[in-house]
């Protein structure tokens, strides 16, 4: 590479100014969750990766849980299987699983690896069954409706939540300057495989490794109320009144609770940025104001 005397002077002053950022979350965990409608185009996941890379060449520790819903979607479509969600969750049959740990952890998870490594850093990818790093249990469903006496229990199939985290083996690939790029799948006791949301992995993960932030990277400004200006700052109970007037639904539903979760379990902030914006992580984690929506343990949540 050669730098002219004007790259230097903007290297150096961009340098300087980014340089209270890094002393802050130096040595600091950060688990990004980079959803898919974020891996759109070549250039959102180019500047992704450099982004993750970036971070690690300045001494911050990047953690990435990825999704996959779209890409998920498409494969499903190909091979006419029909899905459908409830509360932001895949309704998962056996046939539909398959599917799901071929595209989260085949093609998705190489894609991100690869991208990460092209770009100077040392990424290693795992699904949660590699060294059992995400233990799962069936996912219960309920549903109430004013007419109803007691909630009705819904069977959405192999869809899980986390029960445990495998932090050894996460601490040991960070402390060897790894960086983990984990996708969704979860184990059970059994051996078998559970279809986890990745905003869920992403949450447990944070909070498991009492991680400074969580980003969840998405295709939105951030959370929106009804007139479609952002919010943020939001205590638990405004979040709940938010979820019933119906405001927050579908993938937006386990984004928010799992934010919530990590705050409240040890997160310092979790953060729902938009992953449209080229070298979102960046912005987020080098400006005062951040982008998006913030969700904080101090004081407010
Ligand atoms: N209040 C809200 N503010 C913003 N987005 C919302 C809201 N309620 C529901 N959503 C929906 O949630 C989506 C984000 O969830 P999802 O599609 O699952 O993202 P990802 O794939 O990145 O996890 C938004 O694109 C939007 O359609
Ligand atoms: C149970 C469940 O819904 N699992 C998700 C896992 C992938 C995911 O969460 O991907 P995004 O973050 O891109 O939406 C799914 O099957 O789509």
């Amino acid at each position: 590479m050669t730098l002219s005397r004007n790259d230097a002077a903007n290297v150096a002053k961009v340098l300087s100014e980014a340089l209270p950022y890094i002393r802050r979350f130096a040595g600091k965990t950060l688990v990004v969750k980079y959803g898919g409608n974020a891996m759109e185009s070549d250039e959102l996941k180019t500047g992704f990766a450099r982004d993750i890379v970036l971070m690690k060449a300045v001494g911050i520790n990047p953690v990435v849980v990825h999704g996959g819903g779209p890409q998920i979607g498409d494969l499903l479509k190909r091979l006419n299987i029909e899905s459908h969600f409830i509360d932001g969750m895949r309704v998962t049959d056996s046939a539909t699983m398959d599917v799901v740990e071929m595209v989260l952890g085949g093609q998705v998870n190489k894609d991100i690896v690869n991208l990460i490594n092209r770009h100077g850093g040392r990424a290693i990818g795992l699904t949660g069954k590699d060294a059992e790093l995400i233990r799962a249990r069936k996912l219960t469903v309920s549903r109430q409706t004013p007419e109803m006496t007691r909630p009705e229990i819904i069977d959405i199939g192999h869809v899980g939540e986390v029960a445990s985290v495998n932090t050894q083996l996460l601490n040991m690939l960070v402390n060897s300057d790894f960086i983990p790029v984990i996708a969704p799948i979860g184990v059970g006791d059994d051996g078998a495989s559970y279809n986890i949301n990745a905003d869920l992995v992403a949450g447990k993960v944070a909070e498991a490794l009492k991680a400074e932030k969580l980003l969840l990277l998405t295709n939105i400004s951030g959370l929106l109320d009804k007139q479609g200006e952002v919010l943020t700052g939001l205590t638990t109970e405004q979040v709940d009144r938010l979820i019933e007037d119906g405001t927050i639904y579908g993938g937006m539903l386990p984004k928010i609770r799992c934010a919530l979760e990590a705050v409240n379990g040890g997160v310092t902030s979790a953060h729902i940025i938009d992953g449209r914006v080229p070298n979102a992580v960046l912005l987020e984690i080098f400006t005062d104001s951040g982008v998006g929506t913030l969700i904080s343990n101090r004081r407010r949540v």
